[in-house]
């Protein structure tokens, strides 16, 4: 039996990594969870999967619920909630969902607790990369991708020797306005962005994936988990979303990983590997069915945010924290209203080039760094 803390149990990825434990119920029990806000969901999950600590956001709903719930249930709450959740001493896998920088502690302190940790929340690896990785290595510390591009490149990798890679490509399905030119992008709505073609996700990466900001932090997120240069990460539109994405060797072969599009695949990897499972339910992949893949270049100057990415990437020190937390503060904004669609490249731009970068940040310096950046987008906003 291998106990789960699921950190993000309401949201895309959490009902997903539910619906795996669900069907291996000899395998898997979630032993702890966080939600934030959807209190209602988190009762059904309590009532389900019967887990022994449950942390939510904020005070008053950790309240409502040991009203509701008794001492059966420990309820915990805010940010010493989630390093609870991470840190509890019957869990053997964190699966890290929350979306967010908000997960970097939670990381952090998993790692120290010697966890191993399955991780969806790429912003935690943008904005701290070298601490997380190094926290990692020092504590012997395994940390198993589930995004799904990362987790295809992790598959592709095994039994092979990394010196013997020539690059990986990471694919993209170029998100919601992929047949919309730059020009069109002026008066596109928050409906129409939320309308990805192949992926049911949250509002945050349905956006990034729209703007290619979610391509620009999975080549970040690539570059911690495979210790590769930014030189030998590619990035391929591929709107069918049907290659999870590739290793190229120096012998010129190519491996790739494929599936049709399915989130529990991944989830469901990381908390079996270096097994694999059945997944009850799934759409196996039928080539014959599908005829035709497509893939194409990438065009920076369409996508602005992936440039932004690479260069933030590259240039490293605290720009891809600031590249994080102008991107998150942006697209919460474009979500409320407040900002047009291409205002939210324009915001990250300006707190980029504004930022006296800092080598190599400190815990500390990275927090004060994301928090001075989220305060100059939102002054931005008035
Ligand atoms: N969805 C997907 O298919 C994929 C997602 N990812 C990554 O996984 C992460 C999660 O994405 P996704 O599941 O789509 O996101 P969702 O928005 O669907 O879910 C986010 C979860 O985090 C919780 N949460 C949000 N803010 C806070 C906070 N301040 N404190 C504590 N909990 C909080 C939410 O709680 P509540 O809703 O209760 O308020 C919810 O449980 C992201 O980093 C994303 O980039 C990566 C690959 C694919
Ligand atoms: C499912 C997943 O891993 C997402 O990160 C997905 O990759 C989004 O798709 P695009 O960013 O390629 O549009
Ligand atoms: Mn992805």
């Amino acid at each position: 039996m291998k106990y789960i803390s699921l950190l993000g149990a309401s949201g895309s990825i959490g009902t997903q990594t539910l619906d795996v434990i669900r069907s291996h119920p000899n395998e898997f029990q979630l032993a702890a969870m966080s939600i934030g806000k959807n209190i209602e969901l988190a009762g059904k999950i309590i009532k389900e999967f019967t887990p022994h600590l449950v942390s939510v956001a904020n005070k008053e709903d950790c309240e409502r619920l040991r009203q509701e719930f008794g001492s059966k249930v420990k309820f915990v709450y805010g940010e010493e909630g989630l390093i609870e959740v991470a840190t509890y001493p019957k869990t053997d896998i964190v699966v890290n969902a929350v979306v967010g920088s908000v997960g970097l502690l939670p990381t952090l302190q998993a790692i120290e607790a010697g966890k191993t940790i399955a991780l969806a929340n790429k912003e935690t690896l943008v904005t701290a990369g070298h601490i997380v990785m190094e926290a990692a290595q020092k504590r012997g510390v395994t940390i198993l991708p589930v995004d799904s591009e990362h987790s295809a490149i992790f598959q592709c990798l095994q039994g092979e020797k990394k010196k013997n890679i020539e690059k990986i490509i990471l694919t993209a399905s170029g998100g919601s306005f992929r047949d919309k030119k730059r020009e069109e992008l002026q008066n596109v709505t928050v409906e129409e962005a939320l309308r990805h073609p192949n992926w049911a996700m949250g509002a945050k990466i349905t956006i990034d994936s729209a703007t290619m900001m979610n391509k620009g932090l999975e080549v970040i997120e690539a570059h911690w988990l495979f210790h590769l240069p930014y030189e030998q990460i590619d990035v391929l539109l591929h709107k069918e979303s049907i290659i999870h994405s590739m290793v190229q060797f120096h012998d010129s072969s190519v491996i790739a990983q494929l599936g049709t599009p399915d989130m529990r695949v991944p989830i469901q990897y990381a908390l079996t590997y270096p097994d694999r499972f059945e997944l009850f339910g799934a759409k196996k992949l039928n080539l014959a069915e599908v005829g035709t893949l497509h893939f194409q270049k990438v065009d920076f100057e369409r996508y602005r945010c992936l440039k932004f990415a690479y260069e933030a990437g590259k240039a490293g020190g605290s720009l891809p924290t600031v590249l994080n937390a102008a991107n998150e503060e942006a697209v919460a904004a474009f979500l409320n209203g407040q900002i047009s669609f291409l205002a939210i490249e324009e915001l990250i731009e300006q707190a980029l080039e504004r930022h006296h970068a800092v080598k190599q940040p400190t815990f500390d310096e990275i927090r004060e760094i994301d928090e001075e950046t989220r305060r100059y987008v939102k002054s931005l906003l008035i």
